[in-house]
């Protein structure tokens, strides 16, 4: 069966031309740093993010944790926004590998209240207090929306007054450039790190990227290691990044304009709660606002080939990549107004 899935950006197959990519890639010993592909990823990361260096790594929640692991001491606090995917979906890795609490604070739409952060800061050396550690960030969020730029100027702001660093969640750091219609540097400028995914929208089959300082990479490195994450012939996976950096970025507009397009259809359906206004990547949020027979809707999606995460206290999430076009769109949308107009 070949399934439309709408299930997440995560699902997205390697490109045609990225298998060839993979297929080609001339590679060496990453821990010996003489992978020439890998190297060849790592500066054009580091120049797409508007950072001295950059490190490639197994996967998004890896690079996250890498930095909390990089930037901490055991024992720091880390302020985080409540719904961020650090909180909800790391596992309590923060606990585990960094040894660092998290501090969350409920924000607006996954914005966190400056002034609710200042107040979260540690200051002076009371003997009762742990340290803050790191502030995190997460642009675009979760919940499909992007922080505005001032946001980030005044949290960044705010950091170095307390000389607090300050990382980015980037999983879709690039979706959240192209909504705002600007370059990812304009939004790193105001981050010590970030973490950005190669394998979402951006199609490359595994890999995320983490950027900083060359000294913080060099840190960075070495606890990598230590996790057990030194990579071998890595150009395999690098070629592919490569491409998703290079020409994958540049295409996610359309999965944006998709989203909006699914959004709209959604907004005509029955018992169904969205504003088309509020989608602004490609992750399309929406509410059920009656009780509806989930398991038929399931299973009606399902037999007309689409794969989608079932609803959860009555919100779904539909997201769209370079695999969803506009008639598997139209055919989802179909199913979705048959079963719920029964
Ligand atoms: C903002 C953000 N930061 C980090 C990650 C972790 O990336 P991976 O560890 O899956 O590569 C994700 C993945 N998000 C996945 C998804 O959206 O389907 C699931 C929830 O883990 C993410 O959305």
């Amino acid at each position: 069966m070949q399934w439309i899935d709408f299930r997440s950006d995560t699902v997205t197959h390697p490109t045609p031309a990225m298998r060839r990519a993979m297929a080609e890639a001339e590679v060496g010993d990453d821990v010996y740093g003489d992978d020439p592909t890998v190297l060849r990823l790592e500066a054009l990361a580091a120049d797409k993010l508007g950072k001295e260096a950059a490190l490639l790594v197994p996967s998004g929640t890896f690079g996250n944790q890498l930095a909390l692991f990089t930037h901490c001491r055991r024992g720091d606090e880390v302020i985080v926004e409540d719904n961020s995917h650090i909180v909800w979906h790391e596992a309590g890795a923060a606990a585990v590998i960094a040894g660092a609490h998290l501090r969350t604070i409920e924000g607006d739409n996954g914005l966190m209240a400056v002034d609710a952060i200042e107040r979260r800061i540690r200051v002076g050396d009371d003997i009762h207090e742990p340290r803050t550690g790191l502030i995190c960030l997460e642009n675009a969020h979760g919940n499909g929306r992007v922080l505005p730029l001032s946001a980030m100027a005044d949290t960044a702001a705010l950091a170095r007054e307390h000389g607090v660093p300050v990382h980015l969640d980037g999983a879709r750091v690039f979706n959240a450039a192209a909504h705002l219609g600007c370059d990812a540097r304009e939004i790193t400028r105001h981050v010590d790190s970030v973490m950005a995914c190669l394998s979402k929208g951006l199609a490359a089959p595994i890999g995320s990227i983490l950027a900083g300082s060359a000294d913080f990479i060099d840190q960075a490195r070495r606890k990598r290691k230590l996790l057990g994450g030194g990579l071998r012939q890595a150009g395999v996976i690098a070629a592919p990044g490569i491409l998703a950096l290079s020409e994958m970025a540049a295409r996610l507009d359309e999965d944006h304009q998709n989203a909006r397009y699914l959004a709209e259809g959604l907004a005509k359906l029955p018992c169904v709660d969205i504003d088309p206004a509020d989608i602004h990547i490609n992750l399309v949020w929406f509410r059920f606002n009656a009780d509806i027979d989930a398991a038929e809707l399931m299973s009606a999606l399902k037999q007309a080939g689409f794969l989608a995460n079932p609803p959860h206290q009555g919100a779904m999430r539909l997201v769209t990549h370079w695999q969803v076009g506009r008639a598997d769109i139209d055919r989802l949308l179909d199913v979705m107004q048959r079963v719920l107009s029964d």
